[in-house]
């Protein structure tokens, strides 16, 4: 079994998908740790975002490994952890450039399919992409205000510089993001995270929301 759940930048993504996770008894997989990892290597090896072959060079030496939990992903290069650090304000500026490389999208898109089943599965193209017979599938938006009102409890930046920077990470992702065509779009704006949690779950089918494992 397979739920996914895209969306724009801090719609609820990792939130919700652990909310439903935990109600199923079953992991979560955040796609977008994986592009955040690979910004941070390229970052702290001083390679161009753009330089294709050098981040790829990166991603296979680095030992990355997506370690995939209800409560929270986790990400370890090699012996390190990296996801405290993933993040950054500099991390949220440079993935989307890494996140456009074809090759880099064929790398993370390997390493999710190679997961062990079942999970629910966030990013921007789960459902249209990269698991495109998933049983259920969810798309979740809020206006940039709403996501960086609700982000600033977050971050050290103001609400202003929150919003531009989500807005801008959306224009960059436009590739990446669109919902499925049989996905459920969810305005997550007048919900709060129960609530979202709640109309995703009262949406699968019966057989998945009851299951435990
Ligand atoms: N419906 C909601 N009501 C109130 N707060 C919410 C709701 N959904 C998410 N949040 C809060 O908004 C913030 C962003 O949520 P989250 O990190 O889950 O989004 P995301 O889509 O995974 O973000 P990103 O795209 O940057 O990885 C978190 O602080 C989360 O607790
Ligand atoms: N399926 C995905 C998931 C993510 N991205 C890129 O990674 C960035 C960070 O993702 P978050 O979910 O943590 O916000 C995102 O801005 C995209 O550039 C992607 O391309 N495809």
């Amino acid at each position: 079994m397979i739920v996914t759940i895209d969306g724009v930048a801090a719609s609820g993504k990792s939130s919700v998908s652990s909310g439903v996770a935990r109600a199923l008894g079953v992991p979560y997989v955040s796609s977008g740790l994986l592009y955040r990892a690979a910004a941070l290597l390229a970052l702290e090896a001083g390679a161009a975002l753009e330089d294709e072959a050098a981040v790829l060079v990166l991603l296979e030496g680095s030992g990355l490994r997506l370690e995939p939990l209800a409560e929270g992903n986790r990400v370890w290069a090699g012996g390190r952890e990296l996801t405290p650090d993933l993040h950054s304000t500099r991390v949220d500026k440079g993935v989307s450039a890494v996140a456009s490389l074809p090759g880099v999208r064929a790398w993370v898109d390997a390493q999710l399919r190679a997961l062990p089943q079942p999970f629910v599965a966030e990013g921007r193209d789960m459902g249209t992409n990269v698991f495109p017979h998933a049983q259920a599938k969810f798309y979740l938006t809020a206006s940039p205000r709403v996501r960086a009102e609700r982000r600033a409890r977050e971050r050290p930046e103001d609400i202003p510089a929150i919003e531009a920077a989500l807005t801008k990470r959306d224009e960059a992702d436009r590739r990446q993001i669109s919902p499925a065509v049989d996905a459920l779009v969810i305005d997550t704006g007048p919900l709060d995270l129960q609530g979202v949690i709640e109309v995703i779950l009262s949406a699968l089918p019966e057989h998945e929301a009851g299951r435990t494992s």
